[in-house]
């Protein structure tokens, strides 16, 4: 029994999308977001086991899924990834490029591993530009192309230990701005949003006293969820924001404001 079945007047009805990193976390609550708004996903991840799950809940909930397994970064992985989106989907009006390597070791600036540095840079940095390469002409024959990136407020406020993480969301926001100039040319929005601190499989590692931190100074006093981000990629995505293009949009509670 799906009570759930393919709404037909969400926000995003009838919405090809592909989010990356969509196996748990954040992106997985992204899908189930975009789903419920009307969209029809192509999910994809590194973690192939994980993602087959992920997307065997969504197609329970009565939902349109496909899995891919892909690795944001290998450049050719990318290019087949989006290849079998678009194929699957017949088209693709929509991006979330979600997937990030989030873990950077939790080392301070002397002790980061230059593999590490790497790895975080070749994901989270190139990936980006490579699956937006990857999709630009499927996004520009939908008329509506729309993105998403994921950058993150700890490229705002400056978080230590963090700083290959740091520089690979720094370098997210920044460009966004400039590729939104350049995909302007063919109506694509491409805009980011920055989430603070949210408790998922990934974050739980970090320590009590970074929780509070984060949850002390925000306007909104309380810890922050997947759920509390999803609403802000599905709203970037819609008709609603077909104007919006080159933004940083925080996601934070009122943790730093721009
Ligand atoms: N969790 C948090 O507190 C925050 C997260 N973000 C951003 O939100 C996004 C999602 O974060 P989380 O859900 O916490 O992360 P996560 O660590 O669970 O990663 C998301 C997904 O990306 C996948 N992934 C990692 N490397 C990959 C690769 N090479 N190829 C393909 N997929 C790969 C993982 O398997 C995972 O399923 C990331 O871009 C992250 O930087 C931003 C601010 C805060
Ligand atoms: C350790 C840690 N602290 C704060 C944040 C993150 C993190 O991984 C993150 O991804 O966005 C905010």
């Amino acid at each position: 029994m799906t009570l759930n079945t393919m709404p037909s007047t969400g926000q995003l009805a009838g919405r090809r999308i592909l989010v990356t990193g969509a196996a748990r976390g954040l992106g997985f609550a992204f899908a189930q977001t975009l789903c419920q708004q009307g969209a029809q996903l192509v999910m994809a991840d590194l973690r192939a086991e994980l993602l087959n799950e992920a997307v065997a809940r969504l197609r329970a909930m009565g939902f349109e899924a496909h899995g891919v397994a892909f690795d944001a970064s290998n450049p050719a992985s990318i290019e087949q990834c989006a290849q079998q989106a678009v194929q699957t989907l017949g088209g693709l009006d929509g991006l979330v490029n979600n997937a990030a390597v989030t873990d950077s070791g939790g080392k301070g600036m002397d002790d980061i591993a230059l593999d590490k540095w790497d790895q975080v840079m070749n994901v989270n940095v190139r990936g980006v530009w490579l699956m937006t390469r990857a999709c630009r002409a499927a996004l520009k024959d939908s008329g509506r192309g729309a993105i998403v990136n994921l950058a993150s407020d700890t490229a705002m406020w400056g978080a230590p230990n963090l700083m290959a993480y740091v520089a690979s969301k720094g370098a997210v926001m920044a460009m966004t701005r400039s590729m939104a100039r350049e995909l302007g040319a063919d109506a694509i929005t491409i805009n980011a949003v920055a989430p603070g601190l949210v408790l998922v499989e990934a974050t739980e590692y970090v320590p009590e006293h970074r929780h509070r931190l984060y949850i002390d100074q925000r306007a909104l006093q309380r810890e922050q969820g997947p759920e509390d981000v999803s609403g802000a990629v599905s709203y970037l995505l819609s008709d609603g924001a077909r104007f919006v293009t080159g933004q940083v949009l925080p996601v934070n509670g009122g943790f730093v404001m721009n």
